[in-house]
């Protein structure tokens, strides 16, 4: 039997959040937003973010440490970066009802997943992850609408309890977001082309501009066109959680990194030797993908991408 039901259907209606920075705070503004009858309980293992938190008045109880936030959750989500997921969950395994469901919102799943069930041996561990986000860190970034019309992957285990992954999957719809089901290292091998890779290219770009002897610093910043600034904007993201997305999802970020080396030789080649029509196929086939995407209606909830933050 369900817990009493609560808004849309998840049949949660005590939900706890460790970690909020970016995602767990929008999680917690999303859950005050669209299923106001649900408890919201946070905890961060920092301090001052607890106390902005509890400044904020982010959720209904921030409370002082791990175990005390879940003793009555019926609905733990992690929201702390990749490499801390394991610490963060071993903390709670002595406090964890036996029939809460436990979630994550990390960027990679398989290793997450491994981590999150070794400390919580018996849970019912679903890992998800809100393909949603921005540049910005920190439990004042976040904002209610951030899910909305973006996809959410959920990537259950073997043998995983199909009603806790249904109530996960209706979670997420509830926050706005569309739900698709994936094996974890497929999702691995997906994000690794479509979000670690741009990541590492926006670094090594923007780092590469500001080594240059012969353009100062002060030109970079004051002729900055377009793509250059699209990627300082990736290139802000936070140094924690981005060092431990590559380092663990390690071997699929290797297998792209070393496909699109390949790519871009094929380009070198392309423009020392003069083959304009080369160039001009690439480009007019890949126009034609931001085309596509525009099309699907995966609109990015950024604001300075059409959208605010009260919407
Ligand atoms: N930033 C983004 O655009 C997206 C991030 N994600 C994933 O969401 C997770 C969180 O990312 P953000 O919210 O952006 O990071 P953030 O840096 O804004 O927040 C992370 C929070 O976790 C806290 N924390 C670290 N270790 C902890 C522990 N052991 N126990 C409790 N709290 C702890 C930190 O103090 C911090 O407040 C990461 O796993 C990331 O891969 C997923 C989708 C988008
Ligand atoms: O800000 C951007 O451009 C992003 O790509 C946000 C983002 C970062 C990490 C994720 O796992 C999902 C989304």
């Amino acid at each position: 039997m369900l817990p009493p039901s609560t808004s849309l259907g998840t049949g949660f209606s005590r939900v706890t959040i460790i970690g909020l920075g970016l995602i767990g705070s929008s999680i917690a503004r999303a859950v005050g937003k669209y299923m106001p009858d649900v408890v919201v309980t946070g905890y961060d293992a920092n301090p001052d973010v607890r106390a902005t938190a509890q400044a904020i008045g982010l959720c209904g109880d921030i409370a002082d440490s791990a175990g005390a936030a879940v003793t009555d959750a019926d609905f733990v989500i992690f929201c702390v970066p990749v490499g801390a997921m394991g610490a963060a969950a071993a903390e709670i395994a002595a406090d964890l009802p036996a029939d809460a469901v436990v979630s994550d919102v990390g960027s990679c799943k398989e290793s997450v997943a491994a981590e999150l069930m070794a400390a919580l041996p018996g849970a019912k561990v679903i890992p998800a992850h809100p393909v949603a986000g921005t540049e910005n860190s920190g439990p004042e970034a976040g904002f209610a609408t951030l899910f909305q019309n973006r996809w959410c992957i959920v990537t259950p285990p073997e043998g995983a309890d199909s009603l806790a992954v249904e109530r996960v999957c209706e979670f997420w719809r509830a926050l706005g977001a569309e739900v698709e089901m994936m094996a974890p290292d497929h999702h691995d091998r997906v994000l690794a082309v479509t979000s670690h890779l741009p990541h590492l290219i926006a670094y090594t770009i923007v780092g590469t501009a500001s080594d240059l002897e012969e353009v100062t610093r002060s030109e970079v910043i004051k002729y900055s066109a377009g793509g250059f600034r699209d990627f300082t904007r990736i290139a802000a993201s936070d140094p924690t959680m981005w060092r431990d997305v590559f380092l663990s999802n390690k071997e699929a970020v290797l297998d792209m990194l070393q496909r699109f080396s390949e790519d871009l030789s094929a380009l070198q080649r392309a423009i020392r030797w003069g083959k304009g029509d080369e160039l001009f196929d690439l480009f007019t086939r890949t126009r034609a993908i931001r085309r596509s995407i525009l099309e699907e209606g995966q609109d990015d909830a950024r604001p300075d991408f059409g959208r605010s933050h009260d919407e």
